[in-house]
């Protein structure tokens, strides 16, 4: 089951944990209904005969899909791709990821400005909202390996905060007060 926790506010290492202390975690459900982040396991070592992934792409028209690796090794221009990743950003389209092999974590705001820590491993399918200010880090593994999915031709274009003005984020605040009520 993913974990997911609020994050404290010291500023050390990215890919340590950050939990507060005391540890203050939260379930799923309440993820969804407080970010509109969803969450799916799906079968990592045959994810082209999962059940759940097959419908999830012809309900919501996935039609694109790759392969991305963030390790030192395989990721071109490592450092600057981490640090693009780290920044607080936000998407014109959902960002949907399924993680093959290793581990991260993907951060998001709640509507308080609390930062939220989501922590992915194989067979974690994460779909984070067009519109929601985030971030990903690796964690001390220093590696993952996912599949990316995307309607349409894929645009991964990260627009860093402050990004108030754009139509996505207007949209995301107007679909947060629909979910939380
Ligand atoms: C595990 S996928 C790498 C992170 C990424 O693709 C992204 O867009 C982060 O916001
Ligand atoms: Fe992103």
């Amino acid at each position: 089951m993913v974990n997911v926790w609020y994050m404290d506010n010291d500023t050390s290492d990215q890919r340590l944990e950050h939990k507060r202390q005391p540890p203050t975690c939260m379930e799923l459900a309440e993820l969804y209904t407080k970010t509109g982040v969803e969450y799916f396991k799906i079968n990592a070592d045959d994810y082209e005969n999962d059940k759940e992934l097959m419908e999830l792409r012809s309900q919501r028209g996935y039609n694109f899909e790759d392969e991305i690796t963030c390790s030192e090794k395989c990721l071109p221009d490592y450092a600057n791709k981490l640090k693009s990743f780290y920044a607080e950003h936000l998407h014109t389209d959902e960002e949907i990821r399924l993680v093959l092999e290793g581990s991260g974590y993907f951060d998001v705001r709640d509507s308080e400005e609390n930062w939220l820590r989501i922590q992915v491993v194989k067979g974690d399918l994460i779909i984070i909202p067009a519109g929601i200010y985030h971030r990903f880090t690796l964690d001390t593994n220093n590696y993952i390996k996912a599949r990316r999915y995307f309607v349409g031709e894929p645009v991964w274009t990260p627009h860093n905060r402050p990004a108030d003005d754009m139509d996505c984020r207007k949209a995301y605040l107007e679909r947060l007060v629909q979910l939380s009520a």
